[in-house]
C-alpha cells in the first residue's frame, strides 16, 4: 500500500487551513527510506533517558516517567535520524516549552508515538494511566475500575491532568476517554493538543492482539476478541468523536496494516509537521 495514501495529516475543524511549512517535507516519505533502517542510531526509547526532574511538579513532584517495562529501541539509518534531529529543531522554538498531549482512543499508538516524539524534542515522556496507578497506589488501571469504580478513576485522572499543565516540556500520553471531560480540556490546552485519529478496524486488532485484559470498557469473558472490541470501540468512538475534535490538530491514520507503519518515522515526521504548523499558528 502506498504510504502516501494511507497516512494524512489534517486539522479537526474544516477550513483550518494549515500550510506546509518551508523545508518541511510533504506528508509523504518515500518507501525506500521508512525500509532503510540499516543502521542503529542513538534515538533509543529509553525511558531511563526521559527521566529528569520537571519544572513545576506540584501533585507529581519527584515522579518520574515509569511507563515502560524495559528498553525500546527504535532504529534509525542515519539519514532518517538527521531529517528527525532538523524537523524537531525548526519545532522547538515554536513549541516554547509547552507540554504536548496526545488524545484518541485506546490502541491508536499515543504511546508508541509520544515516547518517540519525546526523545526526538529532548522532552520528558508521562502515561497518564501510569500517573494515576502511581498515585493511587494500585498498579493497573483494571484493577482500579474493579476495586473503585470508573468515576474514581476519571478522578484521578483529572488531578493527574491537572497537575501536569502547571509543568513544561512534556510529552503526555493520555487515557482514552480523558477527553469527556470538558475540565481536562481546560487543563489540556494550556498546551497543544493533538488526536491521533486511527480507523476503529485497526485499532480492534491491535487490541485483539494484546488481549483486552488491561483495558477494562473493552473486556468481556468470552467471543471473539476482534469483534468484540469492535463493537465497543465503535459504541465508544460515537459518544467521543466531538470530543477528539476539540484537539488543535488531528494526524489521521488510514489503512494502518501496511507494514510500512510498523516503522514509525512517517507518523513522526508528519507529527512533527502537524506540531510545527499548529504551535506556530
Ligand atoms: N502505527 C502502528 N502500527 C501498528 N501497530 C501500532 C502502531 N502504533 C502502535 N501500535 C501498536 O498498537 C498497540 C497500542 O499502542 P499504544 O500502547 O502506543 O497505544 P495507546 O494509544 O497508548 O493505547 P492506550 O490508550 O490503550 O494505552 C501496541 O501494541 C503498539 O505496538
Ligand atoms: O478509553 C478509555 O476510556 C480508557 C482508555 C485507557 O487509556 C484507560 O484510561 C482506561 O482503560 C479508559
Amino acid at each position: 500500500m502506498d504510504a502516501g495514501t494511507c497516512l494524512r495529516a489534517a486539522t479537526p475543524r474544516a477550513g483550518a487551513g494549515h500550510r506546509t511549512p518551508q523545508g518541511f517535507p510533504p506528508a509523504r516519505v518515500p518507501a525506500a527510506r521508512l525500509a532503510a533502517a540499516q543502521r542503529p542510531l542513538a534515538l533509543g526509547l529509553d525511558s531511563r533517558r526521559s527521566t529528569g526532574p520537571i519544572r513545576g511538579a506540584g501533585g507529581l513532584k519527584g515522579l518520574r516517567c515509569r511507563k515502560s517495562s524495559g528498553t525500546e529501541k527504535v532504529h534509525y539509518s542515519a539519514d532518517e535520524a538527521l531529517i528527525l534531529k532538523q524537523k524537531a529543531e525548526d519545532v522547538l522554538p515554536y513549541l516554547n516549552d509547552r507540554c504536548v498531549y496526545l488524545v484518541g482512543m485506546m490502541g491508536s499508538g499515543k504511546t508508541t508515538v509520544g515516547k518517540i516524539i519525546a526523545e526526538v524534542l529532548g522532552y520528558s515522556f508521562f502515561d497518564s494511566d501510569k500517573l494515576v496507578e502511581h498515585t493511587v497506589g494500585i498498579p493497573s488501571v483494571a484493577e482500579i475500575f474493579q476495586v473503585h469504580s470508573e468515576a474514581f478513576f476519571r478522578d484521578n485522572e483529572s488531578e493527574v491532568l491537572r497537575d501536569l499543565s502547571s509543568m513544561h516540556r512534556l510529552i503526555v500520553a493520555t487515557g482514552g476517554g480523558a477527553v469527556i471531560r470538558p475540565i481536562n480540556w481546560n487543563y489540556m490546552k494550556k498546551g497543544l493538543t493533538i488526536w491521533l485519529d486511527v480507523p476503529l478496524d485497526a485499532l480492534a486488532r491491535r487490541i485483539a492482539a494484546v488481549g483486552t485484559a488491561s483495558r477494562p470498557l473493552l473486556h468481556q469473558e468470552s467471543g471473539d476478541p476482534y469483534t468484540k472490541a469492535y463493537a465497543k470501540l465503535t459504541a465508544l468512538m460515537e459518544k467521543r468523536m466531538d470530543s477528539y475534535a476539540n484537539a488543535d490538530a488531528r494526524v489521521s491514520l488510514e489503512g494502518t496494516f501496511s507494514t510500512e507503519f510498523k516503522t514509525p518515522l512517517y507518523i513522526i515526521l508528519v507529527f512533527i509537521w502537524m506540531l510545527y504548523t499548529t504551535a506556530k499558528a
